[in-house]
């Protein structure tokens, strides 16, 4: 469903992406994690026909992506920024719907996925008359995944999109998204800094650093047969507070 051929970016002389093949089936969840700059955004802002790599392919559904058809390509996916990305000028309710809107959907089509929308990420009907800087940045986070969500994409792309929750609704969240993941031939590629939840809400998790991936496995695979001492390094880093008591 998702596949990228030896893809690769550098802003000047920094290689943000070095040469990068990787396969995502159809109906996988797949998590990018690593370390800041190592080039997971970068990798998923590719894929979204947002950046222009310097080589390679990148073919979604059977189409390789072109200048030509990124466009068209870019509706059949839903993609979530760090802090939401929602246009400032719109309130919440309508930077759900712009796209929706623009595709002359059915108004009570539109009311109804809304409401559904609102009511999985728990985001109050009130919040939705809001413009996004009258919300928490959580809360800017839930409306920018209602928005990804709102037509249903076939190819879900995630950059961070529960960074700024606190615990227990990001937890919650957590538990809603693997629901909605799990959801018939959905593809999914989700950037966290957090190996339990790449753990608990994907199949295959690609460690990436450096602008490359080192290995690519389920977290057993990960641990029983790192690829490299890095590999082990990483996950022994991530912090559990109970050792601390
Ligand atoms: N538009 C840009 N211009 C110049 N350099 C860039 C640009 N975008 C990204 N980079 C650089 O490319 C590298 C990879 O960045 P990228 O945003 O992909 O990292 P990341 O792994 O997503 O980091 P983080 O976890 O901090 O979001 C970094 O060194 C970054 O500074």
């Amino acid at each position: 469903m998702i596949s990228l051929q030896a893809v690769s970016k550098r802003y000047g002389t920094a290689i943000a992406l070095a040469p990068t093949s990787i396969a995502c089936e159809a109906g996988s969840t797949t998590a990018l994690i690593g370390p800041s700059g190592c080039g997971k955004s970068t990798l998923l802002r590719i894929i979204a026909g947002l950046v222009v790599p310097d080589s390679g392919t990148v073919t979604l559904a059977g189409e390789t992506l072109t200048a030509r058809n990124s466009e068209k390509l870019r509706r059949r996916l839903g993609y979530v920024i760090q802090d939401g990305g929602l246009f400032p000028h719109l309130n919440c309710r309508d930077n759900v719907t712009l796209l929706a809107r623009y595709l002359k959907q059915a108004p009570a089509a539109i009311n109804q996925r809304v409401a559904e929308l609102a009511a999985l990420v728990q985001i109050p009907a009130a919040a939705l008359a809001r413009f996004p800087r009258e919300l928490s940045g959580g809360q800017r986070q839930r409306i920018g995944l209602m928005r990804a969500l709102m037509n249903d994409p076939p190819i879900v792309l995630l950059d961070e999109p529960l960074g700024a929750l606190d615990p227990i609704t990001r937890s919650e969240l957590q538990t809603q998204l693997k629901t909605i993941f799990a959801g018939l031939g959905r593809t999914v590629i989700l950037v966290t800094h957090d190996m339990g939840e790449a753990a608990y809400l994907a199949s295959s998790i690609a460690l990436m650093r450096d602008g490359r991936i080192v290995q690519r496995g389920s977290l057993q695979t990960l641990l029983e047969a790192p690829a490299e001492a890095y590999v082990s390094e990483f996950i022994r880093a991530q912090r559990s507070p109970l050792p601390s008591l």
